[in-house]
């Protein structure tokens, strides 16, 4: 039987609206019960270094109280590996990060960074977390993933995501396509995410044996005019019509 398609809900940006403020609220774990009724699959968190948005303490108690299960996005640091290693979220996605960038702007370099990823996988591994590298949709890097013994890929759709013409975006769906082939050909399992939205994510939905979606910032926004409920099936119901 045909895996269903899978959304994983990135909740960062609820943090983002309490930290603008310093209050307690919107508190991201309320928001993750919703989510989770509403239908998602997975949550997704990115517990940056400068702590922008996502608290160590939102990572603590949704350890404790998700119904589904927790993708702890990270950079490669011993101070994170080390909070992985305490908390155990059941995935873990080593992503870039750079103090000044407003976003994630491209995928991890494994190419250029094997021994490091690779120190990084196994000790995670070790702590029992199924991990994920946040790679550009490049055979080279999805070759030096398998390398590096990392089990999942999470293929990055900003390039897609961006594209000023339709041109551009038809080829960048082109690319995530044949990463996405090229990976599952190679035995991985393969997510993908990075500004996918409500306009976007259908042909990305479409691709034949994609695991898992990772969105966030969209369905946030969204949330804040038709409630996050709403937000999580529609977005649902556009990816499981798209991957049919
Ligand atoms: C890796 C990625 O594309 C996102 O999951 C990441 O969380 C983006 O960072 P912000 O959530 O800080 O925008
Ligand atoms: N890894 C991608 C993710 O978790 C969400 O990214 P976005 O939808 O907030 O751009």
């Amino acid at each position: 039987m045909k895996q269903k398609i899978l959304l994983g809900i990135n909740i960062d940006h609820i943090a983002t609206l309490r930290q603008a403020r310093g209050t307690k609220y919107p508190d991201p774990v309320y928001a993750a019960a919703l989510v989770e009724e509403a239908g998602a699959d997975g949550i997704t968190v990115h517990l940056r270094e400068d702590r922008r948005h996502i608290q160590d303490r939102d990572i603590y108690v949704l350890k404790d109280t998700l119904s589904t299960r927790m993708n702890l996005e990270m950079a490669i640091t011993d101070e994170m590996i080390s909070i992985a290693e305490d908390v155990k979220p059941a995935h873990c996605c080593l992503v870039p990060e750079k103090r000044e960038e407003l976003t994630t702007e491209g995928g991890l370099d494994v190419v250029g960074n094997e021994a490091q990823v690779t120190e990084a996988v196994k000790r995670l591994s070790a702590s029992g977390i199924e991990v994920s590298l946040f790679i550009d949709p490049e055979p080279q890097q999805l070759e030096a993933a398998i390398r590096c013994g990392a089990p999942v890929v999470e293929l990055h759709t900003g390039a897609y995501a961006e594209a000023e013409t339709h041109e551009v975006e038809l080829a960048e769906l082109a690319r995530v396509k044949h990463a996405v082939e090229f990976g599952l050909s190679k035995g991985l399992i393969v997510n993908a995410g990075h500004g996918l939205h409500y306009h976007n994510v259908e042909p990305i939905a479409a691709i034949p044996g994609i695991n898992e979606l990772n969105i966030g910032h969209a369905i946030i926004a969204r949330a804040v005019f038709t409630g996050l409920p709403e937000a999580v099936r529609e977005m649902k119901r556009l990816m499981r019509e798209a991957a049919q």
